[in-house]
């Protein structure tokens, strides 16, 4: 598909994978334009459009309407909004709807909805036919800034979060920006932490940027698609040196092993704890383990709590509602990370704002020693 050509308000990233090359175009209304602006110039006829409750209720007939004025055949299928949605049991039902409907290869899955429906659409699109099209329409900020971005798909398992799945590059993002007004305050600050991590990661300039700016992100300005397209060029430049995360890409994991860990120990309950909220509490404390380390200051964790509860995010482990998490917990779940490597834990760690890296190889029981220290403050 040639590139979409971006109006003077949008903006486009394009990941240059070669024969998985795909663009990212953000900018307001782009769900009522997707079918005959983009998606009929895919090659296939038909599509499944994978969405939940809460987005399906808004903007699945106006994506239907467009597709179908344009000649593509849609169906769909809308699932319980959450992240437990993200299942063996949903998988089963996505890939029987999709076969029901005879997508093609060439047809396409469509995710209509945040980081849940995506990972799960995707995994989806991955393993049918062992890979048919798949279109990313990304409706909270987190899906937008990150996991529709970069090819990983997935569902969680009882051992831990993600741990089922298949790299999947989709053949599109189209980020309406738009949409991104009807997101509650809570969901809008929990993609807001994965904006944080691309300045933490690499650029110290972005995260001094965001300290600035970050009302004017919030408020809706240019200031939002702005911090948008950063983040999305941050990811494109990191997914295409390391499309397999066989090194670089593990930095994208900065506060997810510590986050992951509390999602899993919470059960994915939402009420208590989303996975943007679990992010950054995870940042926070790879911040103030580098500096246990005495790898970063302490004055750098405690500039980037306090970024990130200015803007409303928890950054302590009790500030999730309900008992804290055991450390032994904790501890199994961090065992189960991807990152593991003959049984060692692998880190994203800092030596300041903006200079994390990947460290092997760290004792498991400094993390506990550190964790069982956070508990106790
Ligand atoms: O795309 C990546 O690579 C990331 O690690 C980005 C993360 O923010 C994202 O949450 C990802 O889905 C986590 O991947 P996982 O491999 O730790 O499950």
């Amino acid at each position: 598909m040639n590139a979409p050509s971006p109006r003077p308000n949008e903006r486009l990233v394009h990941l240059a994978l070669g024969d998985r090359a795909y663009d990212i175009l953000i900018g307001p209304g782009l769900i009522a334009r997707a079918g005959g602006e983009f998606i009929s110039r895919l090659k296939g006829r038909r599509a499944a459009i994978i969405t939940d409750e809460n987005v399906g209720a808004r903007y699945l007939s106006p994506l239907m309407d467009s597709l179908q004025t344009d000649g593509v055949e849609a169906v769909s299928l809308t699932l319980p909004v959450g992240e437990k949605t993200k299942s063996f049991d949903n998988l089963a039902a996505v890939t029987d709807m999709v076969l029901s409907a005879r997508i093609e290869r060439n047809d396409a899955v469509i995710a209509l909805g945040g980081g849940v429906i995506g990972d799960l659409a995707g995994f989806a699109a991955g393993i049918v036919r062992r890979g048919v099209r798949f279109v990313q329409i990304p409706t909270s900020l987190l899906a937008q800034v990150d996991s529709s971005v970069g090819g990983k798909t997935g569902i969680n398992t009882r051992h831990g979060k993600n741990l089922l799945g298949v790299f999947h590059q989709p053949d599109l993002v189209l980020a309406d920006t738009a949409v991104l007004d009807s997101l509650s305050p809570r969901e809008f600050r929990a993609g807001y932490a994965e904006i944080v991590k691309y300045g933490l990661i690499d650029k110290p300039y972005f995260f001094h940027w965001l300290e600035r700016h970050w009302k004017q992100v919030f408020e809706g300005g240019p200031e939002r698609i702005e911090a948008i397209a950063v983040s999305c060029q941050a990811k494109a430049d990191v997914v295409v040196e390391d499309e397999r995360e066989t090194g670089r890409r593990a930095l994208l994991n900065l506060g997810h092993t510590f986050g992951h860990a509390l999602e899993a120990a919470t059960a994915y309950d939402s009420s208590r704890l989303v996975h943007g909220e679990g992010v950054a509490i995870g940042m926070v404390l790879a911040h103030r383990f580098s500096a246990r380390l005495n790898l970063a200051s302490p004055d750098d964790a405690a500039r980037v709590a306090a970024h990130l509860s200015e803007v409303g995010l928890p950054t302590e482990m009790w500030d999730i509602p309900g008992e804290l998490p055991p450390t032994e917990i904790l501890m199994e779940a961090i065992a189960q990370d991807k990152k593991v490597k003959g049984g060692k834990l692998t880190f994203i760690l800092t030596r300041g704002i903006g200079q994390s890296f990947v460290a092997d190889e760290v004792p498991a029981s400094e993390v506990m020693a550190f964790l069982e220290g956070m508990r106790n403050q």
